[in-house]
């Protein structure tokens, strides 16, 4: 399980280490410096060459007042020892940056010349062989881009919009973005950012990599290690922020010797004739998962054309509060599902009664837009064993003070993150609470968040289709049945409809997902 570190947790590992004497910040900052000119010279080997050589790609880097900027010194050095042609600007003046910065600085105005950050405007003529190195601002930007800052990368943004860019590498993490939620640090007047094509990060990824903006703007991410690996396992040992776990096999297998009731029985409920696809496919997912035992609970409307598409689940008339009352009068039937194509009035009448049961319960869709106008009325009936699948439509009808939260601007970093509101948002539900998106966020009513993010190399574009929830809210449905805890099957079912949408690939429609999974579980 991979973490995320904030920039306060980055700073507290990185004092930890010093104040145990075990390393410096000189030597930190080498470290970090090396680890970006060896992705650029890995990424773009034509920096280097010999002096004689023409044809070199150009490198420009730009280096801010903080220690970012020092890394962007050691990184100018570095290159330049392998023959780059590397030119650096500064914004600000040498004698105010911090010392360890300060003293990288000097050693390149031993090596070359340094350059005002305005001066860099000319990069409006570079093309788009020139590697632009931006070490401006990284954990510690407080504030959105100014001045000729924000003037560069609005036309570098220009630049890279027409293609015809020079190409950008983000040092720890793009400036302008706020390194904690992924925020562009603004208002609606900007700044613009660029892309970039790489960022270079140390020991741990960032929220601000794959959440909001930061998943579109940092381009392919490489993790580098800088000597930290102590205190940063030391923190992960605490498991706050984390990225979704890859599954553990044996929470999936099944023992030879079971019963199909040793497996759970889920019931999907659906809502009127005509309405019944979405409950079908989140049926087919919780079957395909494991679940013993799926029955689909649909009103008298709705059975004959439920009946004609289903083989392996099974099918329950439940029309009203009484029905369902009685089929939960079975002890077997140990996780649900109420939400998809549920319908609004049907969501209003069942989920008090399935809720009564205190059995797993998810609560997707219609039973969350059911309680938009009465949210607390929800939240009291709900237990810890219930999991909640909004996206963000839903989640703003349930959570509108966080959701408000999340959309005003973020003008002071760190601003307030997508991570901060599902964890808001499982705390005043006190359950857990899984806010669906491009990266999809899971968290606990303890403050456990975990992020399963469809970026860089889990990007999987064709999952946003129609029914894909649905789906999602199944797999989760019968991983409760077969008896994970919420949070377990939670990010489990993320991992695997993530997993199952990238093995499929393109044209992928809803209904491929439960077929992808057994090829997916066979690897495991
Ligand atoms: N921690 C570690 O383990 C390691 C960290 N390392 C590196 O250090 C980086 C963090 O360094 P950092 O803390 O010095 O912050 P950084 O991002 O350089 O900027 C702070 C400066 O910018 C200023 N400023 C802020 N916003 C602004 C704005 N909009 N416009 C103008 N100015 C603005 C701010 O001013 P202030 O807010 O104080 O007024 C302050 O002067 C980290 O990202 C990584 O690259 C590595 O060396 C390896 C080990
Ligand atoms: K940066």
């Amino acid at each position: 399980m991979q973490p995320f570190l904030t920039a306060a947790q980055m700073r507290s590992i990185e004092s930890a280490a010093m104040e145990s004497g075990r390393v410096r910040e000189l030597a930190l900052m080498e470290c970090a410096g090396q680890a970006v000119a060896d992705s650029i010279l890995a990424q773009w080997p034509d920096v280097a060459g010999p002096e004689s050589d023409g044809l070199r790609r150009p490198v420009m880097v730009l280096c801010g007042p903080g220690n970012n900027g020092g890394d962007g010194f050691v990184a100018a050095r570095l290159l330049a020892a392998h023959g780059s042609r590397v030119e650096v600007f500064l914004l600000g003046q040498p004698d105010a940056l911090p010392p360890s910065a300060r003293r990288n600085c000097e050693r390149w105005q031993g090596i070359g010349p340094l350059r005002p950050l305005a001066e860099a405007a000319g990069m409006a003529q570079a093309t788009n062989d020139t590697v632009v190195v931006d070490a401006l601002f990284g954990t510690g930007l407080s504030r959105p881009l100014s001045g000729v800052a924000r003037d560069l990368f609005g036309r570098l943004a220009a630049l890279r919009h027409r293609d015809n860019g020079p190409r950008l590498v983000a040092v720890d993490i793009l400036s302008g973005l706020c390194s904690d939620s992924g925020r562009v640090l603004g208002d609606d007047t900007g700044p613009e950012l660029p892309a970039a094509d790489l960022t270079v990060t140390f020991e741990a990824a960032r929220l601000g990599h794959v959440l909001s903006a930061g998943a579109g703007l940092s381009g392919r991410l490489v993790v580098a290690p800088i000597g930290l690996a102590p205190e940063l396992a030391a923190l992960a040992a605490g498991g706050g922020l984390a990225e979704a776990a890859r599954p553990d096999p044996s929470a999936l297998a099944k023992d030879p010797g079971a019963h199909k009731y040793d497996h759970g029985h889920a019931l999907i409920l659906s809502g009127g004739a005509g309405r019944s696809g979405a409950a079908r496919l989140a049926a087919r997912g919780a079957l395909r998962i494991g679940a013993g035992l799926v029955t689909l609970g649909a009103p008298p409307d709705a059975l004959p054309e439920i009946a004609a598409q289903i083989t392996a689940l099974m099918l329950r008339r439940i029309n009203g509060r009484g029905d369902l009352v009685r089929m939960l009068a079975d002890r077997r039937v140990n996780a649900l599902c109420l939400g998809p194509g549920l319908g609004v009035g049907r969501a209003r009448e069942l989920v008090p009664a399935a809720l009564a049961a205190g059995r797993a319960l998810v609560l997707d869709a219609d039973a969350l837009t059911a309680f938009a106008d009465a949210p607390q009325e929800l939240f009291a009936r709900l237990h810890p064993r219930c999991v909640l699948t909004p996206h963000g439509g839903e989640f703003a009808r349930l959570f509108p003070d966080i959701a408000a939260r999340l959309q005003a601007p973020a003008l002071e970093g760190p601003a307030f993150s997508r991570a901060d509101a599902v964890r808001a948002a499982a705390a005043e539900a006190g359950c857990v609470v899984l806010l669906k998106g491009r990266d999809t966020l899971i968290a606990t009513p303890r403050g456990q968040v975990r992020v399963n993010a469809a970026t860089g190399a889990r990007a999987a574009p064709w999952l946003a289709t129609a029914g894909a929830g649905d789906v999602l809210a199944g797999f989760l449905t019968g991983l409760l049945a077969r008896g994970l805890e919420p949070l377990a099957a939670a990010e489990t079912a993320a991992w695997l409809h993530l997993e199952a949408a990238r093995d499929f690939g393109a044209g992928l429609v809803a209904e491929d997902i439960p077929e992808a999974l057994p090829d997916v579980l066979r690897r495991f």
